[in-house]
């Protein structure tokens, strides 16, 4: 029963660190990882090479329900292959992002998408990235952390990550992409970007990663062992 595999969630907005968190806790206890964010942008990448249009809930549902994505690992990376394609590097950019933020505000797109996320869920554990994975995709989980962080922050951490990957970017027009995701995410009808009730918020404007961390899996740590 892969009910009975513990999962532990992380939520939270753009930027607030969800992607670097859930790697060093996937590494810290050999679990397997849940990018469910990487999920949205590829079926927003494949709506744009498939000509179908951000707004056709329709057609995107089919697309999802037909969505031909692949995880690999490799070298300590995981590449995401659409369509036998490594789209790895296309999907990191922010219009992507927006357009995933686009798709996924579609109930029957998250509907579609929703029985692809839970089969991550295997032995011995899962750690899963995204916003609704404690409120929707993973009711159950018995840890679930709100990752936040002040918009201002959120949008200097993207543009250094985006200027590291050779991208160039604009400090103010990232800010105000993130501010309208941010809207879009946290205003939709189904599977809003709030924290679970059960949920430990944590403000990392001014920790350090390594703080986040450390917090995260003293946290982990008392959930699973009650
Ligand atoms: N607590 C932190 N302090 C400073 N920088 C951080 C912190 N957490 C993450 N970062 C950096 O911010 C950027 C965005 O983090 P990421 O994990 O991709 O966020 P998210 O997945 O929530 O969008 C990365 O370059 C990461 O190294
Ligand atoms: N579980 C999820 C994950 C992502 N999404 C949507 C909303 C987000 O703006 C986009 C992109 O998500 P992603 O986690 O990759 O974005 P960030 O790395 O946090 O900038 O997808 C969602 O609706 N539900």
């Amino acid at each position: 029963m892969t009910q009975n595999v513990p999962v532990v969630t992380i939520d939270g907005p753009s930027g607030s660190g969800k992607g670097t968190l859930c790697q060093k806790l996937a590494q810290h206890y050999q679990w397997q990882l849940l990018d469910s964010g990487a999920i949205y942008r590829v079926l927003a990448l494949a709506a744009l090479h498939h000509e179908v249009a951000l707004g056709n809930e329709e057609a995107l549902s089919l697309l999802a329900a037909h969505l031909d994505v692949r995880f690999e690992a490799k070298e300590g990376n995981t590449l995401v292959i659409l369509e036998g394609e490594d789209v790895s590097l296309e999907i990191r950019k922010e219009t992507a992002g927006n357009a995933a933020s686009k798709v996924a505000a579609f109930p029957r797109v998250r509907e579609a998408l929703l029985r692809r996320q839970r089969a991550f869920r295997e032995e011995p554990g899962l750690i899963a990235d995204g916003r609704d994975m404690g409120t929707v995709v993973f009711v159950d989980a018995p840890a679930k952390i709100f990752l936040d962080a002040s918009a201002a922050e959120r949008a200097q951490r993207r543009y250094n990550q985006l200027q590291e990957k050779g991208f160039s970017v604009s400090f103010d027009h990232l800010l105000s992409e993130i501010e309208e995701r941010d809207h879009r995410d946290r205003n939709r009808s189904v599977a809003p970007l709030v924290p679970a009730q059960d949920a430990l918020v944590i403000d990392s404007t001014s920790l350090s990663i390594e703080e986040v961390v450390k917090m995260s899996i003293e946290y982990i740590d008392s959930k699973l062992t009650q």
